[in-house]
């Protein structure tokens, strides 16, 4: 279990401040306006932006001790950082080791992944030569290839059109479950969460307003939650 309690950075602007439980094998989606702090905390898991207070653990394993490179966790942008002049293949060996010195076995699973994705035939392209879903599919192999329990995912395939997009997360569903990773996934299409996602969490002015399974997005509680739905909340209307 993952597990965020009153996580908190203070910003001149903004004062965040998270609590958030996430059990293996799911997808957590967090929806919410612009600037309302969903990418800074991923960033605050990550360990890429400050922590004035509060805990983060994973399996009750402190981790905000640890060094970004040293959590068990993984990150996928929708700039998914893909080395332009390296191959597929070491696009994803590169999450294994950064020299790509790999042995048999470190081969074999980055053999294993593409396959897993799908993009066996396109290991000796580079990224100028994939489509943008072929490029976000090898972003995703180099994340799992890592094989870290929790992935934390900002918006990485909202570039793609709907078919694709869905395709995507169709893969990443199976693979969260085969594989039981902790997936937070920011994204900004809720019907996006309302087809992959096992928790939704609703990120408004620095927290999570709202959180619970699918069935939030049908009957949301709090105005802010209806009104980012564009669901109407004015009285009398329908
Ligand atoms: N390094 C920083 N310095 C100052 N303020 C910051 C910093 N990082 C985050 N913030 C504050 O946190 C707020 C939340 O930003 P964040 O990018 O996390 O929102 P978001 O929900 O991901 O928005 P979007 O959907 O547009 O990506 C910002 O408006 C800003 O006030």
């Amino acid at each position: 279990m993952l597990t965020l309690t009153n996580l908190s950075a203070h910003y001149p602007e903004q004062r965040l401040c998270f609590s958030l439980s996430a059990a293996p094998g799911t997808i957590t989606a967090l929806l919410g306006p612009s600037g309302a702090g969903k990418s800074t905390l991923l960033a605050m898991i990550g360990g890429f932006a400050g922590i004035d207070s509060g805990s983060l653990t994973l399996s009750g394993r402190e981790l905000l001790s640890l060094p970004p490179a040293e959590r068990p966790l993984t990150t996928l942008f929708q700039d998914n950082n893909l080395f332009w002049h390296m191959t597929v293949y070491q696009n994803i060996a590169i999450g294994l080791d950064a020299g790509l010195r790999l042995n048999d076995d470190q081969q074999q699973q980055v053999r294993q992944v593409a396959a897993q994705l799908n993009i066996t035939q396109l290991l000796k392209r580079k990224p100028a030569q994939l489509s943008g879903g072929q490029q976000q599919r090898v972003g995703l192999a180099r994340c799992l290839v890592r094989n870290r329990p929790v992935l934390l995912l900002d918006e990485p395939f909202s570039a793609l059109d709907p078919a694709l997009r869905f395709e995507l997360l169709q893969l990443l569903r199976e693979q969260t479950t085969r594989l039981g990773l902790i997936v937070l996934l920011v994204t900004h299409h809720p019907e996006e969460a309302a087809r992959v996602a096992d928790r939704i969490a609703y990120v408004h002015d620095g927290r999570i307003l709202e959180q619970g399974d699918r069935a939030l997005l049908l009957a949301p509680r709090t105005p802010e939650l209806k009104a980012y739905l564009g669901m109407c909340t004015g009285k009398g209307k329908e």
